[in-house]
């Protein structure tokens, strides 16, 4: 079963309200789109008789060690699509050797999301997504609830100054979330509400000196979601990111920024190496894996099909979706003639229509 269909079978079983929040994006969802098209634009271009009978997909990431070079992103609210929520993520995640981040906006508190994991193994990479907050002590707050939960890594959300416009939620006066769910990391914190669909506050009044505060104030690595510009990649090195991630969110902030990928190559070069480079959004094959980390990612996140797998099948619908890429992925390196992730290097793509294009 291809990512694909499980996003079909998804849809059979969600209402039209909660499918709609999970597979909708921003504006006219240009960006949403283009984040899987631009895949297509580029293509591999094999190496020969340089391969192995046995490949190393591992890889290691700040405070995680993962079978595969796929996490699962942050996305919110897993108990309105499942019931068992981001607890059936959790072990999923953890049993396929895959780093999980939750996040601020988990339907399930980040205390029972890291137990659950640990349930499928001993040691499992759970990181902690949040968003900084201009009062320092409500950052504080949830960053001491990530630590104290055992999460080996925060990730701070850094593209969300304000909330994207999502066209479907906006049409389906989807603005709360139904009786019975909440934001469970905000409780007693200051916001809108655990119950609202925005529960956390984002201000653009956040800026650099907040970030380097977090990082002051953690002894875990940091890593920068959401950056776009390879100016802001620098940025974030320069102030203590242990890890840059190329997102556009999955196309749910600002409708008019290219495709994530698109934007890989230059970040790439402007971290220089000194810190990984991760990307998420639009990923949906082995191949698009191969294509990012020849790119210069390390890692790539998946967003939306670890929901549809969550949705259709719950525990086994996520570690299928985990073990799919990680499958197709390994398939893909020995088709190009390698052993491990680094033997996929940049002049490996190319622009597709011709290998003269690049
Ligand atoms: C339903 C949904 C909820 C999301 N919630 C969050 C969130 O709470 N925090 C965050 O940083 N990103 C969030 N994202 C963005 C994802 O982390 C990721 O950037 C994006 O989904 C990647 O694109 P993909 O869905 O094409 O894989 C969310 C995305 C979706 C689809
Ligand atoms: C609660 C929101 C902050 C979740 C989010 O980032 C999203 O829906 O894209």
């Amino acid at each position: 079963m291809t990512l694909r269909e499980l996003r079909h079978r998804a849809r059979k079983v969600l209402g039209p309200i909660p499918y709609d929040y999970v597979a909708g994006g921003a504006g006219e969802e240009r960006v949403l789109a283009d984040n899987e098209k631009a895949f297509d634009r580029y293509a591999l271009l094999p190496r020969v008789l340089s391969g192995s009978e046995t490949r190393d997909t591992a890889v290691d990431l700040p405070g995680a060690r993962q079978a595969a070079p796929v996490l699962v992103a942050p996305t919110a609210f897993h108990r309105l699509v499942h019931r068992d929520g981001e607890r059936a993520t959790a072990r999923a995640a953890a049993a396929e050797g895959a780093v999980l981040v939750t996040g601020t906006a988990a339907t399930t508190a980040v205390l029972d999301v890291v137990a659950a994991a640990r349930e499928a193994a001993p040691r499992p990479p759970v990181w902690f997504q949040l968003y900084l907050h201009p009062r320092g002590e409500v950052t504080r707050a949830l960053v001491w609830r990530a630590e104290d939960a055992g999460c080996t890594a925060l990730v701070v959300t850094v593209d969300s100054p304000v909330f994207g416009r999502h066209t479907r939620d906006l049409r389906n006066g989807f603005t709360d979330l139904p009786p019975g769910f909440a934001a469970e990391n905000m409780r007693g914190l200051p916001g809108a509400g655990p119950d609202a669909l925005t529960p956390i506050p984002m201000s653009p009044a956040v800026r650099w000196p907040d970030l380097a505060e977090a990082v002051r104030g953690t002894s875990l690595p940091v890593l920068v979601k959401g950056v776009l510009h390879p100016d802001d990649a620098k940025l974030a090195v320069e102030h203590g990111a242990a890890g840059v991630i190329v997102s556009n969110h999955g196309g749910r902030q600002c409708d008019a920024v290219p495709a994530a990928v698109d934007c890989l190559p230059a970040v790439t070069e402007a971290v220089a190496g000194r810190v990984p480079v991760l990307l998420d959004g639009g990923v949906r094959r082995g191949s698009d894996v191969a294509v990012a980390l020849a790119l210069g990612a390390s890692a790539v996140g998946v967003g939306r099909p670890v929901v549809w797998g969550l949705a259709a099948e719950g525990e086994t619908g996520v570690r299928r979706v985990l073990a799919t890429l990680r499958d197709e992925y390994d398939h893909t390196l020995a088709l190009c003639g390698g052993r491990r992730n680094a033997d996929l290097t940049a002049d490996m793509v190319v622009r597709n229509g011709g290998a003269g294009a690049r």
